[in-house]
């Protein structure tokens, strides 16, 4: 186990920048999640870790060991890939078994561990197959098995379940969780899937064009986005935004759009700090902080036109036009309303979010 801290981290390939002074502490035992979508640098950032790739600037150290200058075999550090890379010739026994190999453990040895994560992954019963005769969901156990023999003292998983079924992610989703939370092996796991974020990690690292944007619990990430970039990447649906403007001063201030004012409350004030009052802003509401009515709730609602509904199984979700923009309500699957008819939406005030219109920092 260790803690591992990037600090100041850099890494050019040639002239550009893939990672831009990374600044990240993963706690001793924790699972991290670094989070972004292609091209931000999430696998240059876990190649560094590994040693794979040349730190371009910028410190790595593993508890107190600076490691930049360590060979990846020297790391004590296991990965897992999307893509398994298993021994085709050699049966699942013999797979989980190379890295012991490699060390020149006794055979005991070898044995212990290797029954251990099969047991632990559940493939006892297929240690004497070879991988052509695995589903997908068996290989990438069979990968994971091997990386756990090693006894790493770091898990290194980049989207590893990324190509499987939904059903057979959702499954591997828990158990890599149960995993991780049973060895106590701090583990960084990289994804562009936000669900899988948020529904593994302690602590999640949302990275965009090489640059971190925030760093927080998944609750935190969820719930507090520190700016509209990441309010829009994480959630799903994903939040709404309008452009609106703020007016008022002192406590009484809106949020004004051409189909809607809302008044904030006292401590919205307090957070907007006067920086975007008499000026526009972008409201962010997330589809399940609107309700939906037929009829008008009160003068702070908005009103729109449905125009189509979507029913997601125990949800519906409802796409409202409101003037020239469209935005999302998620409601139950009983909501009767139809396409093309009037309809009003609420916002639940404790759960929506002010961005600065210009750089779109978060105001609350
Ligand atoms: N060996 C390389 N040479 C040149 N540029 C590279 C190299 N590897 C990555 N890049 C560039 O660095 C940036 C970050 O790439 P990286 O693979 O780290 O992103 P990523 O977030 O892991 O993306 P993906 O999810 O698609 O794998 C991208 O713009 C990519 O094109």
């Amino acid at each position: 186990m260790a803690t591992v801290t990037i600090k100041n981290v850099w890494k050019y390939y040639g002239e550009t920048p893939a990672v831009k002074d990374l600044n990240i502490t993963c706690p001793d035992g924790s699972f991290v999640s670094i989070l972004g979508p292609s091209g931000c640098g999430k696998s240059s950032t876990m190649r560094m870790l590994a040693g794979l790739e040349h730190i371009s600037a910028g410190d790595i150290l593993f508890d107190d060991q600076r490691v930049n200058d360590l060979a990846p075999k020297d790391r004590d550090v296991a990965m897992v890939f999307e893509n398994y890379a298993l021994y085709p010739h050699k049966t699942v026994y013999e797979n989980i078994a190379n890295p012991l190999r490699l060390r020149k453990a006794s055979e005991d040895t070898i044995k212990a561990r290797v029954t251990g994560a099969a047991k632990l992954l559940e493939i006892s019963h297929l240690l004497e197959r070879r991988p052509h005769e695995l589903s997908g969901g068996q290989k990438q156990r069979v990968a994971i098995g091997r990386a756990i023999v090693r006894e790493p003292k770091l898990f290194l998983f980049d989207e590893p379940i990324a190509h499987l079924d939904a059903k057979l992610r959702a499954h591997m989703r828990g158990e890599i969780k149960h995993l991780q939370r049973s060895l106590g092996t701090t583990m960084i796991y990289v994804t562009h899937d936000q669900l899988e974020a948020l529904s593994m990690a302690d602590y999640i690292a949302v990275m965009h064009d090489g640059e971190l944007q925030q760093w927080g619990t998944p609750a935190e990430i969820f719930n507090h986005p520190v700016n509209a970039w990441v309010a829009g990447f994480v959630g799903e649906p994903a939040m709404n935004f309008l452009t609106c403007d703020i007016k008022g001063q002192g406590d009484d201030v809106l949020l004004r759009h051409s189909n809607f004012e809302i008044p904030l409350l006292p401590g919205q004030v307090r957070q907007l700090n006067g920086a975007a009052q008499a000026g526009t802003a972008r409201m962010g509401v997330r589809p399940d902080a609107l309700s939906i009515s037929m009829t008008r709730p009160d003068e702070a609602a908005m009103q729109g036109e449905i125009f189509v509904n979507e029913l997601l199984g125990g949800d519906m979700l409802v796409e409202v036009q409101l003037d020239d923009c469209r935005i999302r309500v998620k409601t139950t699957p009983e909501f009767e309303g139809k396409p093309g008819e009037n309809c009003f939406l609420s916002v639940n005030r404790d759960k929506w979010h002010v961005f600065d219109a210009g750089d779109g920092h978060a105001y609350f």
